[in-house]
């Protein structure tokens, strides 16, 4: 399957807010981004818009319309814990795709995916899922590579799964993520079985991919942040995506992305 590269904005967003100059902009850093091939625009803001800012969120929606992105297929996907206010910004922006985090207010970054075991949890995310689908809006669940989990998942009416992917990174950096890699192929299985979609991330990078992308073959898009800007330090944008693309082992043709399937 091709699978589709979203670049996370949030980082640059990161940077931009240490001063008040206004730069770097995340949404002309968006806009460059896709055109060197990127498939989609991740952004997740926080409570406390530590990075993205509640504006950015419509900002990037506005341009990814007025840019004819969005007629192009190009998806814009929002990911946090949804509280009122990530409701508000999804039914104001419709993005393509809402991924859903169960992050606290104060997380460092995400850390775990839904415990969807816990009948509360599934009583609090079945009428917001419903919610954001009467938006329009795809919905993901970010999940730990828990195989028995993801029956309940399909059963709460999510189209996908987001495989949190920071323990295999680890596994992957310490030399030995044959282990993990064989949780999250077993967990992949069962969501196909289950009929969902599967996406991933956190702390993926040009390094750990293809052997991720090797061992979870249906994997639908990766969403991409922090590594992918800190190579961008080095390589710029352009290169950036490529090298992505590449580990993704997808053929880009032309100036814009070429995968739809
Ligand atoms: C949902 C997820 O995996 C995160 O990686 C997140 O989108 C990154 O958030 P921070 O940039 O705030 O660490
Ligand atoms: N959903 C994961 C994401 O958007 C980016 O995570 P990371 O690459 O910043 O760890």
């Amino acid at each position: 399957m091709t699978t589709k590269l979203s670049v996370n904005l949030n980082k640059v967003a990161l940077l931009r807010n240490q001063r008040h100059v206004g730069y770097p902009d995340p949404v002309a850093a968006g806009r460059t981004i896709l055109e060197a091939g990127a498939h989609g625009l991740t952004v997740h803001p926080r409570p406390d818009e530590r990075h993205i800012r509640r504006q950015d969120v419509y900002d990037l929606a506005t341009m990814l319309d007025k840019d004819g992105h969005k007629a192009r297929g190009i998806e814009y996907n929002l990911e946090g814990n949804p509280f009122d206010d990530f409701l508000t910004l999804c039914r104001e922006t419709r993005p393509d795709q809402a991924t859903l985090v169960p992050d606290a207010p104060d997380a460092a970054t995400s850390d775990n995916g839904w415990d969807v075991m816990d009948d509360a949890v599934r009583e609090r995310l079945r009428p917001l899922i419903s919610e954001l689908k009467s938006f329009g809006c795809r919905v993901s669940l970010f999940m730990n590579p828990d195989a028995a989990a993801m029956a309940r998942v399909a059963e709460l009416g999510a189209d996908r799964i987001e495989l949190y992917t920071g323990p295999y990174a680890d596994a992957f950096e310490a030399g030995n993520a044959d282990g993990q890699l064989a949780l999250y192929a077993a967990a992949a299985s069962a969501a196909v079985e289950a009929g969902l979609g599967i996406n991933a991330g956190h702390d993926l990078t040009t390094d750990n991919l293809p052997s991720f992308k090797a061992a979870v073959p249906d994997l639908a898009e990766v969403s991409i942040g922090h590594a992918f800007i800190a190579d961008a330090l080095w390589m710029g944008f352009g290169r950036t995506v490529e090298a992505y693309l590449e580990a993704l082992d997808v053929r880009r043709d032309g100036f814009l992305y070429s995968a739809n399937g």
